[in-house]
């Protein structure tokens, strides 16, 4: 096996990276007809396992679970997520031979064992579906020539594809057909219907390729999602304990800070993120935000170009045959963390406090995302896709931390996912050292409090400069197509409705 995309030509390189095109809600008219009374089985009931398969039954589709023989016997939370959700549940050798979609939910790192282990069980001219495209892209697997292979990948933890669903929204979602394997043509009609049976239509379908989705995905979770999460919650709680700030209070303002500044966010882009905070804020955010991009641009363009050559999958893989043992140690560390360690504080913290006490934090988040944004659009990926990769998908990422801090991130997304985000945190760090200590409590912990007055021509310099950054244009644009986006109850919201009552 080698590197899929090392081997192809560059033209096609391009061409597969620039595979992108939004789909209109029009094509979605016959839902998920394609799929209808086809025996679909879920191979692993994790993440994207369980959820993608709740949501697919509710859709009307016949749903169910492969597992390993182990897995049954030793009564796993695989075979109790699946059970105790009322699924049908068996072996590989009970429900693959009749399966017409077998989709592989289990983790990249097992794909190549999964995949040699169902595809000779496979009945003639059945469909093999990703949720993301690594085993095929860097690991180059060559399925047989009379299966179809397509790949449906919402752009969310598998969490909140639930969450999102049961709300009557979705994910934005990138679908794709491998080229090596349409014998039939009919990847995309199913692709199309899977889709919908997740919800992704309601929130935004991408028709890309497995190249796109990949080398997009990898960049995004490892730098904007969940690396600069990582890296901003550690470095401002550490900072506002340092700084004398309540311990419990500096927990709270980031566990729940990411959520409500990340809502801002996902409903009306980085201008209405920004415009919640005050005037004199806004400029000192912009500020900051501008210093942090020329600090980290360096970072977010080293793991775009390690994506693209494959040395990021290499050493990945290399780590999986040495039985795990960064990922491990690395995930051990972040549990051990004082952030994650603090109890959070029982005092309310309201809304509009988490931008005005948080500036830093938005700060990160503008920096993060437009830097994600413009290193993957100057990589050939396409803008909507990287919006999503980026600016959608953030809130998302948020909602889980606000759930159980960076366990709980870490726990949810992908192993794939989470071997990135500590890569990136170890590098980010060191490199924002000098910065924090310019860092004061007059941008974390406390109100933002300049006494002299704004200068009229740099808020309106900062203004365009905020809304004319191109994830902006983008965002208006995929926004006006998500007319079923919800409102969410944030911790904060949760949390006040419950001192009223
Ligand atoms: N996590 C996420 O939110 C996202 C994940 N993805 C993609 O979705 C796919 C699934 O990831 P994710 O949901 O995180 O995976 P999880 O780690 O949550 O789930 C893995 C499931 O696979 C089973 N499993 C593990 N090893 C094997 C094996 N060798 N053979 C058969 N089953 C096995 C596990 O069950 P048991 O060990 O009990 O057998 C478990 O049910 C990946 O391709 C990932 O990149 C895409 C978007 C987001
Ligand atoms: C949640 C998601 O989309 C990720 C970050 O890509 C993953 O978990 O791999
Ligand atoms: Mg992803
Ligand atoms: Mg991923």
């Amino acid at each position: 096996m080698s590197n899929y995309f090392n081997t192809l030509p560059l033209r096609e390189q391009l061409e597969q990276l620039g595979k992108c095109r939004f789909m209109d809600a029009s094509e979605f008219e016959d839902g998920v007809d394609a799929l209808k009374g086809k025996k679909i089985v879920i191979v692993g009931c994790g993440a994207q396992g369980l959820n993608q398969g709740l949501n697919m039954r509710d859709s009307g589709l016949d749903i169910s679970y492969a597992l390993r023989q182990v897995a049954i016997d030793q009564k796993r939370d695989s075979f109790k997520n699946a059970t105790s959700n009322d699924f049908n549940v068996g072996t590989y050798d009970e429900l693959i031979p009749t399966a017409d979609v077998v989709l592989n939910l289990t983790p990249d790192k097992q794909h190549t064992n999964v995949v040699k282990a169902v595809m000779p069980l496979m009945k003639k001219g059945a469909t093999l579906s990703y949720s993301h495209g690594f085993n095929i892209v860097e690991e180059g697997t060559k399925i047989r020539e009379d299966i179809t292979v397509i790949m449906v990948a919402p752009k969310c933890p598998g969490t909140e594809v639930r969450e999102e669903y049961k709300r009557g929204f979705g994910v934005p979602t990138l679908t794709a057909v491998h080229p090596e394997n349409d014998p039939e043509g009919k990847g995309w009609a199913q692709a199309k219907a899977y889709a919908a049976a997740t919800g992704g239509h309601r929130a935004g379908v991408l028709e890309s390729s497995f190249i796109a989705e990949v080398k997009s995905d990898l960049m995004g979770e490892q730098t904007i999602l969940c690396g600069l999460l990582q890296t901003g919650a550690i470095l401002s709680f550490d900072k506002m304990v340092e700084e004398g700030i309540e311990p419990g209070y500096a927990a709270k303002l980031i566990q729940f800070g990411w959520e409500t500044i990340t809502e801002a966010l996902k409903h009306g882009g980085i201008t209405n993120m920004m415009d919640r905070l005050s005037n004199p804020a806004k400029i000192k955010a912009f500020e900051l935000s501008e210093e942090l991009k020329d600090i980290m641009r360096p970072l977010f363009e080293k793991h775009m170009d390690d994506i693209i050559s494959g040395h990021f999958s290499k050493t990945m893989m290399e780590d999986w045959a040495n039985d795990d043992v960064n990922l491990l140690k690395w995930r051990a560390a972040t549990g051990e963390t004082a952030f994650e360690k603090t109890p959070l504080t029982s005092d309310h913290i309201t809304e509009q406090e988490y931008f005005d006490h948080g500036v830093l934090l938005v700060a990160f988040v503008k920096s993060g995302v437009e830097l994600a944004f413009e290193t993957m659009v100057s990589a050939g990926i396409i803008e909507d896709s990287a919006y999503y990769e980026s600016l959608h998908e953030l809130p998302l990422i948020a909602n889980t931390i606000a759930r159980k801090k960076l366990f709980e991130m870490n726990r949810v997304i992908s192993d794939t996912a989470e071997y990135g985000c500590y890569l990136f945190d170890h590098a980010c760090k060191p490199l924002l050292t000098d910065f924090m200590k310019t860092v004061n409590t007059d941008i974390i912990g406390k109100p933002f409090s300049k006494t002299t007055g704004v200068d009229n021509i740099e808020l309106i310099a900062v203004n365009d400069a905020i809304r004319n950054h191109p994830i902006e244009t983008v965002g208006q644009r995929l926004r006006a197509a998500m007319t079923a986006m919800k409102v969410i109850k944030t911790e904060e919201v949760k949390e006040a409705d419950s001192v009223l009552a």
